[in-house]
């Protein structure tokens, strides 16, 4: 056995628990089969980007991992080692989700929307203002804690989104199209925090987006089209499995023609 201090990073990252971990998962919306054997991992640390045209069944799978859909569908569901329907309580304690339909209750206040989900999960309130402070915070958005979220700009809520799916610390990010009618600027502060949380936390990624210009060098991509994983690994591995000079084309070639079956 090597000794701890000469094991390679990348043999000890092998042998890590994954922050989730799908295997075989297929759904079906009565006849309609839209998700066919799907599986794929995301370590700690990790962005990976979950790289799909409309309609390849991101947000299904999103509705599946947050165990919003029956828990009855084939396959597995494991996030930190603990199976959705065997641990739900364990599994969900580890997840924070930005979904992508908007959530804040626009009425509200920022902090009041923040105090509202700290309390749905168990938090204390004077733990959860602090959290919720801390958090919008580093968004850039403590300032406008005050606010209504109607008064704030399309950009700023996706921010507060953020923040508030935080609060409860999670190990594991979920971003259905978090970027989806931001302008350049508010895109890239989103994912610029999600990625340093990434590297300075090692929290674990699954950003699912349709736009290819949002996949970072270093990202893994789990490419899906049509319910299916069609590549999947670095950019450059998924280059090499589509046989194209580059993502755009690789994406065009690998969700045009998806395989058949
Ligand atoms: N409630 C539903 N009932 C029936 N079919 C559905 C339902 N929700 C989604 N679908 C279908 O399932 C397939 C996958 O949809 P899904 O929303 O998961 O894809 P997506 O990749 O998230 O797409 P988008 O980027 O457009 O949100 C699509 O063909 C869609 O029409």
């Amino acid at each position: 056995m090597p000794h701890p201090d000469t094991e390679s990073a990348a043999a000890s990252a092998r042998r890590a628990t994954p922050a989730l971990e799908l295997s075989q998962l297929s759904f079906a919306y009565g006849a309609r089969q839209v998700l066919h054997a799907v599986g794929f991992r995301v370590m700690p640390g990790e962005f990976a980007v979950l790289l799909g045209p409309n309609g390849a069944g991101k947000s299904t799978l999103f509705a599946l991992v947050t165990r919003l859909f029956d828990a009855r569908r084939p396959g597995s569901v494991r996030i930190f080692g603990a199976e959705m329907r065997e641990a739900p309580g364990a599994a969900l304690a580890r997840l924070g989700v930005v979904f992508q339909q908007p959530t804040l209750d626009p009425d509200l206040s920022v902090i009041e929307n923040l105090l509202y989900h700290g309390a749905l999960h168990g938090l204390l309130r004077a733990e959860a203002r602090r959290r919720a402070m801390h958090e919008l915070a580093r968004v850039e958005l403590a300032d406008r804690a005050g606010s209504t979220v109607r008064a704030l700009s399309g950009g700023q809520r996706r921010r507060a989104e953020v923040a508030r799916a935080l609060l409860t610390r999670p190990s594991l990010l979920l971003l259905d199209e978090a970027t989806t009618g931001l302008d350049l600027p508010s895109r890239m502060a989103v994912r610029r925090h999600v990625r340093e949380l990434c590297a300075t936390e090692g929290l674990a990624v699954l950003w699912a987006t349709h736009l290819i210009e949002e996949v970072p060098e270093e990202a893994r991509v789990i490419m899906l089209a049509a319910g299916r994983v069609q590549a999947e690994g670095s950019v450059p591995e998924v280059l090499a499995q589509a046989g194209a000079p580059d993502l755009p084309a690789a994406f065009a070639r690998l969700t045009a023609a998806p395989a058949a079956g």
